[in-house]
């Protein structure tokens, strides 16, 4: 057992509004260090998450802590920098005097000039706040959140609306600041991004932890590999019972087989001569989500149209 203080700890949070419990017995724990994806479809509750661990909004019930204190101890300490969703008004400063604005709020800002470079963003320094693209806003927020040289950054769908080349620039810079020994969390419905930037991937579904490992980890978890055949004119009755099998799906006279053990349903399907174009693959990222979360489900298909 480690006795070092980890950045982020959740014990037992729960947050509920009325009905709903958006946050659901959560426990996670997050080392300085570490890169963590928090994934989740609409509505999991990870930006409820996010509201606990920044402490805009108080648990329920159980704990929150980041770095071994309450979350606004952390905050007013200058400890953690965040990037939320919301679509503030911009104000007409210029990029360095809003980021300098910023760091004079804290005890030990990072210097300006750092800040913006680290964000990418150095040559924008004396454009105006107001004037400029998308994804060079989004990075001015990101430098906002930098200013304070926070040893936490936070990050709410940072590259939500962001074209391909903003989100590479973005990530670049994400992981310059990770390579200094900080702690990032950010949450993304992106499953590509959570495993190309993230040590560590975080699935919530229903406010409540359904996988926690690497991308390999969560793909051996939920989703195994996929077995498909031309059904040849064949009945479909049976195929849910061979071994490994955990579930069936059939696509007009193609049968795709999501299994645990691969070559025991492959063996079992020659063995009933069925391999009519059979093609084995390991599951995606997707197939391993889908799984996970339960959204595989048709009536759960419908509900998100
Ligand atoms: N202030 C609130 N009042 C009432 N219900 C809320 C409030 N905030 C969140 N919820 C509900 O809690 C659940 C979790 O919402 P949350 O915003 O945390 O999910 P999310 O994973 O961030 O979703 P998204 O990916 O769509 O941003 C949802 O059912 C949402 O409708």
């Amino acid at each position: 057992m480690t006795t070092k203080t980890p950045a982020v700890s959740f014990t037992g949070a729960v947050k509920t509004f009325g009905d709903v419990r958006a946050v659901d017995g959560l426990s996670l724990r997050i080392d300085a260090g570490e890169t963590v994806a928090l994934l989740g479809r609409n509505g999991a509750g990870k930006s409820t998450a996010i509201s606990l661990l920044l402490g805009l909004d108080e648990p329920d019930e159980g704990r929150v802590e980041l770095f071994g204190t309450r979350p606004q101890t952390a905050v007013r300490a200058g400890r953690v920098g965040a990037m939320l969703q919301e679509g503030r008004a911009v104000p007409r400063v210029t990029v360095a005097e809003l980021v300098g604005f910023v760091a004079r709020r804290y005890p030990e800002p990072m210097d300006v000039a750092e800040a913006l470079r680290l964000a990418g963003i150095g040559e924008l320094a004396d454009r105006r706040v107001d004037k400029l693209s998308g994804g060079q806003t989004q990075r001015v927020r990101f430098a906002v959140a930098l200013a304070g040289n926070p040893a936490l950054i936070v990050l709410d769908e940072p590259t939500a609306a962001l074209d391909v080349e903003a989100r590479h620039a973005f990530w670049a810079s994400m992981r310059t600041y990770a390579r200094r020994g900080h702690t990032v969390l950010f949450s993304t419905h992106y499953l590509e991004e959570a495993d190309a930037h993230a040590d560590r991937i975080v699935v919530i579904d229903h406010g409540r932890l359904v996988a926690d490992g690497s991308g390999d980890e969560l793909r051996r978890a939920g989703g195994g590999s996929l077995v498909a055949f031309d059904l040849a004119g064949r009945g479909t009755e049976g195929l849910s019972l061979l071994p490994g099998v955990v579930s069936v799906e059939i696509r007009g006279d193609r049968a795709r087989l999501r299994t645990e053990d691969p070559d025991a349903t492959v063996m079992a399907l020659a063995a009933l001569d069925a391999v009519r174009n059979l093609e084995v693959a390991p599951a995606s990222l997707d197939d391993a989500f889908l799984a996970l979360t339960g959204t595989d489900d048709l009536d759960e298909q419908l509900e998100r149209v």
